[in-house]
């Protein structure tokens, strides 16, 4: 069927170079419109539903590397279930009054803490300030000096309070939330929905007095809050808080994703594409982490997200060449063979030998012993020592593949503990840089595999090996081919950062701000 004019419904003969979206009869028409309302509309991508994925993402022409996506604007913003002190007007986290009363500073209206008087007026204190406070409730949040990271479980009223108060001020947001996501069946199952059951539950409908919301939707709403909220981290701000983003919560999960996302000063949500994305390719970022295994990372999205990723990298027993979950099979000690997994997408399957003369398997469960002992063994280092990790590396050398995910955490984490000791020493040893250099090199090669592009894990790696090339040369040591690579590095990064403001060159490429500004 031919294409109809979006605006006089006439046979149109071209689309929305933007979105691809809508048609025009010509150029008149398509700037009336755009004026008077696809300019709020136009977007790259549609929302489809499959069976695997359910609702997701799917780009409607092809998107450029660095290209925003979209920027998507929270419908709630608040504390996590359990969650150090914040104030509840900017989300900072809080620090306890000067006057010795080891408090904090306490709304006047509903007693809950808050950073100060001008908090008390937040937008998004506002309307629930006045239900907490009518409810006589005060919380009883001090400082802790003893533990300041203890985690306050008062806290997990605030965000569903906050989305059931949106009935009320913003309605139809409130309707789109109920059609979200939420496993709740499964998630009733668990032990903290029994917690929720008896402690949130009567919170909300007795001491808050809001009595129509019955226990279902309430702990629905928990549930959506668990399967759709993302972590907002802005550690320069001191916020750790969790966000519901309309747009986030349709985009679907990948174990090699090509978005990534930062949150702006308003705390909206801007997702940036990480590779180049083909028109009519799903639209993804990653619920979890690059550096863990397949059973690790399909457990934890089990656990967090209610589903069993099936992408091609848990589909992939080599996990795109990496290796990631595998190990040195103790049978063949002549060759290196690699045991792997049989079918990585199924819990029960074995583990086998990739030697095909040679009969070694491993049941689930004792790989998953495996990589538990493996586990306990790096949560027992000394984070501030990197000798523990090196001795890490030296004795599982011999039984692990060298880009094994425990491998790959121990050698991640000796950048950034490396990287710290440079940046507080008075004079950076030459040797410990030049370790930082070729650990970075290394994790690259991982990261082009597994996180490509502009994504969170490769930049933090390319930060770490600029800032370790500015250390070579202020210390008068960095070789041409050094110099050449701090060069390629420090481009890219300059390129990364115009698509993304928190990353801050400047700070680790050994010039000033205005002269990376300059250049660029
Ligand atoms: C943030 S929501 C995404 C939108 C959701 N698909 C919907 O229809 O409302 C997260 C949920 O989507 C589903 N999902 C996301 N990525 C998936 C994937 N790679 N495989 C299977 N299910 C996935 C899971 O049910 C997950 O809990």
């Amino acid at each position: 069927m031919p294409s109809l004019c979006g605006v006089c419904s006439a046979p149109a003969a071209h689309r929305c170079a933007g979105c691809q979206q809508v048609a025009y009869c010509g150029r008149d028409h398509q700037r009336a419109d755009w004026k008077a309302q696809h300019r709020n509309q136009c977007r790259r991508f549609k929302v489809v539903r499959n069976d695997r994925l359910g609702r997701h993402l799917v780009a409607t022409r092809g998107i450029k590397q660095g290209e925003i996506i979209y920027r998507d604007e929270p419908y709630a913003v608040g504390p996590k279930i359990a969650n150090v002190p914040l104030c509840l007007g900017c989300n900072r986290n809080l620090m306890p009054l000067w006057d010795g009363s080891e408090r904090f500073y306490e709304c006047s209206r509903c007693g809950w803490p808050l950073c100060g008087q001008a908090c008390e007026e937040a937008a998004q204190h506002r309307a629930e300030c006045s239900v907490l406070g009518g409810s006589g409730y005060r919380p009883n949040i001090r400082p802790n000096p003893a533990d300041p990271e203890r985690r306050e479980s008062a806290y997990c009223v605030i965000v569903p309070l906050r989305v059931l108060l949106l009935e009320r001020t913003a309605p139809e947001r409130y309707a789109t939330v109920q059609g979200y996501e939420s496993h709740l069946a499964e998630r009733l199952a668990s032990p903290l929905y029994g917690v929720l059951r008896s402690n949130l539950v009567p919170f909300v409908r007795s001491v808050l007095g809001l009595q129509q919301y019955s226990e279902e939707t309430v702990l629905r709403l928990s549930a959506i809050l668990d399967t759709n909220c993302y972590e907002i981290r802005m550690p320069e701000r001191h916020v750790k808080v969790r966000g519901l983003y309309p747009l986030g919560a349709m985009l679907s999960h990948d174990c090699r994703p090509n978005t990534r996302h930062y949150f702006d000063d308003r705390l909206q949500m801007v997702l940036v594409a990480t590779v180049d994305i083909a028109e009519g390719a799903v639209i993804h970022a990653s619920y979890t982490q690059p550096l863990l295994g397949t059973v690790q990372r399909r457990l934890a999205l089990r656990q967090a997200k209610c589903f069993d990723c099936s992408c091609e990298r848990c589909a992939d027993p080599t996990e795109y060449g990496t290796h990631t979950s595998g190990f040195r099979c103790p049978n063949c000690r002549r060759a290196v063979s690699l045991v792997l997994a049989a079918e990585p997408t199924n819990y029960r399957g074995v583990w086998r030998c990739q030697n095909r003369r040679c009969a070694y398997q491993e049941r689930p469960e004792q790989y998953v012993a495996r990589c538990e002992r493996l586990q306990q063994e790096l949560l027992a280092l000394d984070r501030t020592e990197p000798g523990g990790y090196e001795d890490f590396l030296a004795r599982h050398t011999a039984t692990l593949h060298p880009w094994n995910a425990y491998i790959l955490q121990a050698k991640y984490a000796l950048t950034q503990l490396l990287g710290n000791s440079r940046t507080t020493a008075k004079a950076p040893s030459e040797a410990d840089t030049r370790r930082t250099v070729e650990l970075c090199r290394d994790l690259l090669a991982v990261a082009d595999r597994l996180e490509p592009g502009y994504s969170t894990f490769r930049t933090k790696l390319l930060l770490e090996l600029c800032a370790a090339h500015a250390t070579l040369h202020s210390l008068g040591v960095l070789s041409d081919p050094e110099r050449q690579e701090w060069h390629t590095v420090r481009s890219e990064l300059e390129r990364i950062a115009k698509t993304d403001p928190t990353v801050d060159v400047s700070r680790v490429s050994g010039q000033s701000r205005e002269e990376t500004e300059e250049r660029s």
